[in-house]
């Protein structure tokens, strides 16, 4: 598993450029972005390379914090404590050798230790309070003279008569001491530190401290003994202090030192919430953990108590106390909640949450969330939908693992309904017939209607259901939709419906393979609906079926006859030549697809068409795929949910029930679903209209968010959500030429995480049926030197694809490349400003030609850049890199800078004289993309 740079950075604690170096230098590919993918085997290169780095931090940590309470300090506090009264005797012969002065710098060499000294004493005085009781019974204790001694150094007064209250409160050990540090305070205390450390000599200099050291330790323990008796010795002044300190304690600072430690208890909570946060992210210190732990039990009685007080009325003083426990409360909460978020810290998020809500999740403060994303190179607003690459991102660094849902599933989750085998009955096969204009489709369906209408049925009145059934003599049916062309084949597909189970492409045998034959195949290709060919018109004089097959052939389409695995059939729709034969085929091919369904089981079926018709309501064709539809049962379909009122089959004739398979006209839902929508009975209104309402709001939502179709920039988007394998593009060029050359290149750029598909390729304007195909598969439409038809246009902007327009090859193939490694930086991009007509031309000498133009769209200025398109395809400029720009721009007789929509206008352009009435001007502007999130990252 990949991982991001960031965060392989976080934890090895090396600067990002740091690991893209050594990658780079050990020969991998890596951007140098925080996102940027590390592979498992870049990483652990980077592990084993920076390993040792991360020990020797490691170590260097243990060693600030470790060393001072662990090393030196453990030895000497067990042994001051065990020993002290054993060794009493001994050390005093050792003291008196020991040359005070001389043992005096060594401490002093210890310059570290000063510090600790110091922190050290607050401690005993908080502790000194609590030792109070015992120091009576240690004054008895005789072995601590030595406290005495070490007044006597430095100032004898002060010391003794702070020292003999210590011991006094102190340590059961430092009783017996005490009394005869009173007698010969001098020379004793310094025994009792040597016998611990063994250096005699310093204990003599930190005489007057050494006192307060042990009665540190009598109380704490031994951490204290250690750090203090190297430190003690420089820090006579301190002890004193502390001394001083303890004497009040036990009066009326032991009150005001209670009320700090509830005061202390209380910042670390509200600490605690604010250093949570950070606390997170270094996932959290032991110390700060436990208090609030402690607080809090302390808190929910309190807080108990508090409401109590509440409920029976409590006095007015205590508000602000009672204001401060539950300011204390809420962010205790705050904090669990934030704690049981961590141990269950997956987060189920669908795309395009907003900053806010992601920190609503996570529960965190939305300005951590735009931190977070500032520090991975994105600037966000709360209210920003965040993509799902910033969401992984922002998600890993609160510790939060991420799991998308699409909104459609998890609104919608429907049960999957298991049919039994032995329920499976074999359903008509639903064809589909395609081709090119003219190329005979409706004579071919309606020869089949005519000669194959269902028994009993003839001569009724027929009526546009958007499909047939017929019965062959063999009892056999097909239906057939009769929905124009592929266009419907299209719009169902892409609304995920998959009604066709084969394809008929039709060609006329006295034509060729035409552009939209090519594109009816392209369709039933990227549908993966097998095909049949039928090659019509054969009764034609100037009929060659041969040349078909041979195109189709040379297209990748070898028809069976020929060895391939395609069947075709030669046929008339006109006198009914091949047709049955063509039907055997269509039969054959169905029964290779085992086409079952089961009849009884709640019925499902697609919608092929719906409008509202007056006096009828809604009215809906729909085409049953599962189960059998009655009459009054519940449906929903799309956003529209109802009951079944009636329904009719192309006879006009009232049905009550449908079996799958077949196609009806129904009445009663109370919306007009799309074509390509599925229709399912449901158990009760009630749910039918949730399910419904549910999903228009789906739908509203959806609207909100990002084209949902890819797009160019979406491509890393969906390579970070790990379901993005393919890119299928729709490759449009002016020439024949030009549209291989870009194809080929464009399938070369596929690398091994995503595979580039050219699944239609064509000379000419982009056309409504590109839109089409291109929303049915999901796919980019590259334009070179062409454009969309103002319909197309259109479409495209309703169904949300992109078409991308390229005048220069390579800048296609270096924009898509860029795009399939996620790291497109679109920085200028172009803007179409204005449409301009060319409803005259006059030729005029020495000026050349100008142009009488109406302004259709936007507005037209003196310095627009332009190009001119004729019948879809640019013809000027036509040299790459080169721009086209007006000469003049004049209303009626006057120069003008600017014309709007609606007017009319007279323009030359600058090196351009082959203009014609019927051109349409395209004028441009270059902008400056704002870089888009994914290209940051
Ligand atoms: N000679 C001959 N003419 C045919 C045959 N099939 C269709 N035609 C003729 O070809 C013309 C076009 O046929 P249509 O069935 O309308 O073709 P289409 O593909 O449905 O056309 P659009 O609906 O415009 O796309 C009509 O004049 C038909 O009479 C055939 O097998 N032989």
């Amino acid at each position: 598993m990949s991982k991001r740079l960031i965060k392989v950075a976080k934890e090895l604690n090396v600067a990002t450029s740091t690991i893209v170096e050594f990658l780079t230098g050990k020969g991998f590919e890596i951007e140098n972005k925080p996102i940027a993918q590390v592979s498992s085997e870049m990483e652990s290169a980077v592990r084993q390379e920076f390993a040792k780095a991360i020990s020797d931090k490691e170590k260097a940590r243990k060693m600030e914090f470790g060393t001072r309470p662990t090393a030196p300090p453990p030895p000497p506090p067990p042994t001051v404590r065990a020993t002290p009264p054993p060794p009493p005797p001994p050390p005093r012969p050792v003291t008196t050798p020991a040359p005070p002065p001389v043992q005096q710098p060594k401490p002093v060499a210890k310059a570290p230790q000063p510090p600790t000294p110091a922190p050290a004493t607050p401690p005993q005085e908080e502790k000194k309070p609590t030792t109070t009781p015992p120091t009576e019974q240690k004054r008895e204790v005789p072995g601590l003279k030595v406290m005495g001694k070490i007044d006597l150094e430095a100032t004898k007064r002060r010391p003794a008569k702070k020292e003999a209250p210590k011991p006094a409160k102190k340590t059961p050990p430092a009783a017996q001491q005490r009394p005869e540090a009173k007698r010969a305070p001098a020379e004793q205390p310094a025994p009792a530190p040597k016998p611990a450390d063994k250096p005699a000599a310093p204990a003599k200099p930190t005489a007057a401290e050494q006192p307060a050291p042990q009665t540190r330790q009598a109380g704490e323990k031994p951490d204290l003994h250690k750090t203090a008796e190297p430190k003690l010795r420089g820090l006579k002044v301190l002890g004193k202090i502390e001394i001083k300190k303890p004497e009040k304690r036990t009066t009326d600072d032991g009150r005001k030192k209670r009320k700090r430690k509830k005061i202390t208890t209380g910042p670390p909570q509200t600490g605690g919430a604010r250093g949570g946060r950070t606390d997170r992210g270094r996932t959290g210190t032991g110390g700060r953990s436990d208090e609030p732990r402690e607080v809090s039990a302390k808190d929910i009685e309190d807080k108990i108590k508090a409401t109590m007080a509440r409920l029976q009325g409590g006095g007015g003083k205590k508000k602000r106390q009672r204001q401060r426990r539950d300011n204390r409360d809420r962010i205790r909460e705050k904090q669990e909640a934030m704690m049981d978020d961590q141990t269950n810290d997956k987060l189920q998020v669908t795309e395009f949450v907003t900053a806010q809500e992601l920190a609503n999740m996570m529960d965190v403060g939305i300005g951590e969330v735009i931190t977070a994303c500032m520090n991975a190179g994105v600037i966000v607003s709360i209210n920003q939908r965040l993509d799902a690459e910033i969401i992984e991102l922002v998600a890993e660094e609160f510790n939060h693992e991420v799991e998308f849902i699409n909104v459609d599933e998890s609104e919608e989750e429907e049960e999957e309904y298991e049919d039994d085998p032995e329920d499976m009955e074999s359903r008509p096969p639903i064809v589909t017939v395609m081709g090119h204009v003219d190329h005979g489709k409706t004579s071919l369906l309606d020869r089949i209607r005519d000669s194959n209408v269902i028994a009993g049925e003839a001569g009724g009145i027929t009526q546009h259901i958007g499909a047939y059934e017929v019965k062959l003599p063999n009892g056999k049916e097909i239906t057939f939709l009769d929905t124009p062309g592929h266009e419907a084949f299209t719009a169902m597909r892409a609304r995920g419906a998959k009604v066709t189970d084969i394809a008929i492409i039709i060609i006329a045998a006295d034509d060729s393979v035409m552009p939209q034959t090519k594109e009816a195949i392209s369709h039933a290709e990227a549908a993966g609906v097998p095909m049949i060919f039928a090659i019509n018109k054969i009764d034609r004089p100037g009929a060659n079926p041969d040349k078909i097959k041979t195109e189709l052939a040379s297209m990748g389409y070898q028809v069976e006859e020929w060895g391939g695995k395609y069947q075709s059939q030669e046929i008339s729709a006109l006198n009914g030549v091949g047709i049955d034969d063509l039907l055997e085929k269509v039969l054959l091919e169905a029964e290779m697809l085992e086409l079952t369904a089961n009849p009884d089981r709640p019925a499902v079926a697609t919608v092929l068409e719906a409008s509202l018709e007056k006096g009828r309501g809604y009215v809906t064709k729909i085409l049953v795929q599962h189960g059998t539809l009655r009459v009054q049962d519940i449906l929903v379909a799309g956003e529209a949910s109802g009951r079944v009122r009636a329904m009719f089959n192309e006879r006009n004739k009232r049905v009550k029930e449908v079996g799958p398979g077949s196609p009806v006209l129904l009445l009663g839902l109370d919306g007009a679903p799309q074509a390509g929508e599925i229709l399912k009975v449901m158990p009760s209104e009630q749910e039918a209209r949730q399910l419904a309402s549910r999903r228009a709001q789906i739908s509203r939502e959806q609207a909100n968010r990002a084209a949902k179709r890819v797009s160019l920039d979406e491509i890393g988007r969906r390579l970070a959500l790990g379901t993005f394998k393919e890119l299928n593009l729709i490759v449009k060029g002016d020439v024949d030429g030009s549209v291989e050359a870009l194809s080929d290149s464009l399938i070369k750029l596929s690398q091994e995480t995503v595979q580039v598909n050219v699944i239609h390729k064509a000379v000419g304007q982009i056309i409504d049926s590109d839109i089409l195909l291109a929303t049915a598969s999901d796919a980019i439409i590259v334009g070179f030197q062409v454009r969309p038809s103002s319909s197309a246009r259109k479409l495209a902007e309703r169904e949300g694809v992109e078409i991308k327009t390229y005048s220069i090859i390579y800048e296609a193939i270096d924009e898509i490349s860029s795009a399939i490694e996620g790291m497109l930086e679109p920085t200028r991009e172009e803007n179409t400003v204005c449409q301009v007509s060319v409803r005259e031309v006059f030729k005029i000498s020495k000026v050349g030609t100008i142009a009488g133009c109406y302004v259709d769209e936007g507005k037209i200025t003196r310095n627009t850049l332009i190009r001119v398109i004729r019948d879809g395809i640019v013809i000027f400029p036509l040299k790459e890199g080169q721009t086209g720009e007006l000469a003049s721009l004049k209303r009626f007789k006057d120069d003008v800078k600017e014309v709007r929509a609606g007017m009319e206008c007279g323009l030359n352009i600058k090196n351009f004289n082959d203009i014609k009435e019927g051109d349409v001007i395209e004028g441009y502007e270059i902008i400056e993309v704002k870089q888009k999130m994914q290209s940051n990252n």
